[in-house]
Order: structure tokens, then C-alpha cells, then sequence
């Protein structure tokens, strides 16, 4: 393999999701997370959405065989490190999804797999499919990832919790429920910060929030992060404070002149900060 600029191997992830044609969100923002890591971007699309900063106005599902061949395309090419599951609204490709990734060569437990289920956007947009989609990730998704990264909302309804707040309760039904770690994004709507449940130590990730409403696309800049942070070998209560810390500065730096709603992050400007790009190289230096 050929080395990168530290020297190390290349190391591919690959995010499996959908197209934001606005290019704050899902795949597109993935694709920036990867590359502004240093790491190489592969990605299988499973959904188009007709969305921007304002909210999603259409959804359409790339064809069963289709994903099925974009999987196998680059599963059997492609060593990948690390893998971030986004936006997939329908039951079957989240069963094909699984099936696929359960069946790689190299033990799954090697390969990290972040799953953010993502069933509202930034906007306010549903985008997860219905009751049906929220089962098959359930069933399908909770086993498998190494971590899911469900933001307050998103992790009540997939534990079936709609009127608990305290994100420790949450955390551990969906640990009940077959999850190995649970990583409630924006768990703390009044003081910001994420709470990490690692399925047997609660570990609060204390943040700030930013009033800058440059969140379109942080949750999809958040989970890559932690993929890739993973895929070098960085424990997950260390992946998930950067992780945090990093996509906490791409929406304070985030793109305030694009678009008229939640304007997008900027990733690239977050890990050129002198305080991120400093704690990236600390934990980074000497690690795959
Ligand atoms: N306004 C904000 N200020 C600082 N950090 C934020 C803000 N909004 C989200 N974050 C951080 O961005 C990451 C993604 O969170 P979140 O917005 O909940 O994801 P999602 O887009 O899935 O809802 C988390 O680490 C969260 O703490
Ligand atoms: C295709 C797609 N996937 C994911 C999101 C969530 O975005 P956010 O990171 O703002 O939660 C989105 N808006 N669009």
C-alpha cells in the first residue's frame, strides 16, 4: 500500500447513505469528514434526496440491485478500515446492508461500524422511512455496529422511549435491545455535549453549543469522524470526546453563507483550527 503523507498505509472507509444535492449533509458531507481526516473516501448510495438547508422536499431509492452491486463492487476491491452506515429509509436495504457487511472477509469485529440513524435532519425533516424502517434498524443494525450515534429524538424512538430525557435510561434500553454502544448525540439540549454508553460505563462527553445554526450536516460530520478516529485505533470514549470536539468546531466555523436555513458545517475549517488539528495529532501520532 502506498503511504500517505504521515507515512502511514491509506486507509479507505466507506459510507453507506444517501445524496444531499445541497452538499452539507449526508454522503457529500461524509466524503469531506473522510478527506479532511487525510483518509480515502468510498461510498455506496443508497437514496437520492431533493433537499437544502431549508428541508428535504423529495426522497428516491436507488433500485435493490444496485446497492447491492455498489456494495459488492467495493467489498471485494477495497480493504476498508472503517465503515459509517447514514440515511437508509428502506427495510430491505437495511437487511441487505447487514447481510452484506455481516458476510466480509475480515472479522466484523476488526472492521469498526458506526450506524448514525438518522430519522430527522438538521431541518426538521423526517427522513427515516416509517415504523417499518425503525424495526429493521432495530433488528438489523443495533447487532452489528460497533457504536450507533442516534442524536436525543432519534434515540428515544429507536428505543421506544418517547417521553424519557435522561440519556443514561435511553443509553441502556438500546443496550437491552442489542446494542454493543450507544452514543446519544446532542444529548443535553440546554448545555450541549453527547453521552456515551459503552454497554457497561456511562461516559458524558461535555460540550457547548454553538449558536451559529450551521448544523446541516453535523451528525453526518460527527459519525464519519468517529469511523475514522476508530478505524486508527482510538479507544471509543477518546474517539467520541474528538469526534465531538470536532464537529463542535465545524459548526461554530461553520458555512453562515450558504444557503437560508441551517446553514451547513464546515469540516475542513475544524480541523484546521490550531486547538483541533493540536488534539488530532496527539492522539494520532504513532497509531495505524
Ligand atoms: N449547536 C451546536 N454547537 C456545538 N456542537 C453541536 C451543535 N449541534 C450539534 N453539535 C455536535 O455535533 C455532533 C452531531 O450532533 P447532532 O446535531 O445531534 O447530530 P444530528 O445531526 O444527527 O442531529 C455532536 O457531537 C453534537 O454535540
Ligand atoms: C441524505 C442525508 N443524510 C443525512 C442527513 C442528516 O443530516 P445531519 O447531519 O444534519 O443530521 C441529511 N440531511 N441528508
Amino acid at each position: 500500500m502506498r503511504p500517505d503523507a504521515t507515512g502511514r498505509p491509506t486507509l479507505a472507509c466507506l459510507t453507506i447513505g444517501s445524496s444531499d444535492p445541497s452538499g452539507g449533509a449526508g454522503i457529500q458531507a461524509d466524503v469531506k469528514a473522510f478527506s479532511a481526516l487525510g483518509t480515502y473516501a468510498t461510498t455506496v448510495l443508497v437514496g437520492l434526496t431533493a433537499q437544502n438547508t431549508t428541508g428535504v422536499s423529495r426522497v428516491h431509492d436507488v433500485p435493490l440491485p444496485m446497492v447491492a452491486a455498489q456494495l459488492d463492487a467495493v467489498l471485494t476491491d477495497v480493504a476498508v478500515g472503517a465503515v459509517k452506515i447514514g440515511t437508509t429509509w428502506s427495510p430491505d436495504v437495511v437487511e441487505l446492508v447487514a447481510d452484506r457487511l455481516s458476510g466480509l472477509a475480515v472479522p466484523i469485529v476488526a472492521v469498526p461500524i458506526v450506524v448514525d440513524p438518522v430519522l430527522v435532519t438538521a431541518s426538521g425533516s423526517a427522513l427515516g422511512g416509517g415504523q417499518e424502517a425503525v424495526t429493521a434498524v432495530r433488528r438489523c443494525f443495533l447487532p452489528l455496529a460497533t457504536v450507533i450515534t442516534p442524536n436525543l429524538g432519534e434515540a428515544q424512538r429507536l428505543a421506544g422511549t418517547p417521553g424519557e430525557d435522561d440519556p443514561a435510561r435511553i443509553a441502556e434500553r438500546l443496550v437491552d435491545l442489542g446494542a454493543r454502544a450507544v452514543l446519544i448525540t446532542d444529548a443535553r439540549p440546554d448545555t450541549g455535549g453527547d453521552w456515551l454508553f459503552d454497554g457497561e460505563r456511562h461516559h458524558p462527553v461535555p460540550g457547548r453549543r454553538h449558536d451559529t445554526h450551521c448544523e446541516h450536516g453535523a451528525g453526518c460530520t460527527h459519525s464519519s469522524v468517529l469511523a475514522v478516529l476508530l478505524a486508527r485505533g482510538l479507544d471509543l470514549p477518546t474517539a467520541a470526546q474528538l469526534a465531538h470536539r470536532v464537529a463542535a468546531r465545524a459548526v461554530e466555523t461553520g458555512h453562515r453563507d450558504v444557503g437560508s436555513g441551517r446553514h451547513p458545517v464546515d469540516v475542513f475549517a475544524a480541523v484546521r483550527d490550531a486547538a483541533v488539528s493540536k488534539q488530532l495529532a496527539e492522539h494520532l501520532e504513532g497509531v495505524r
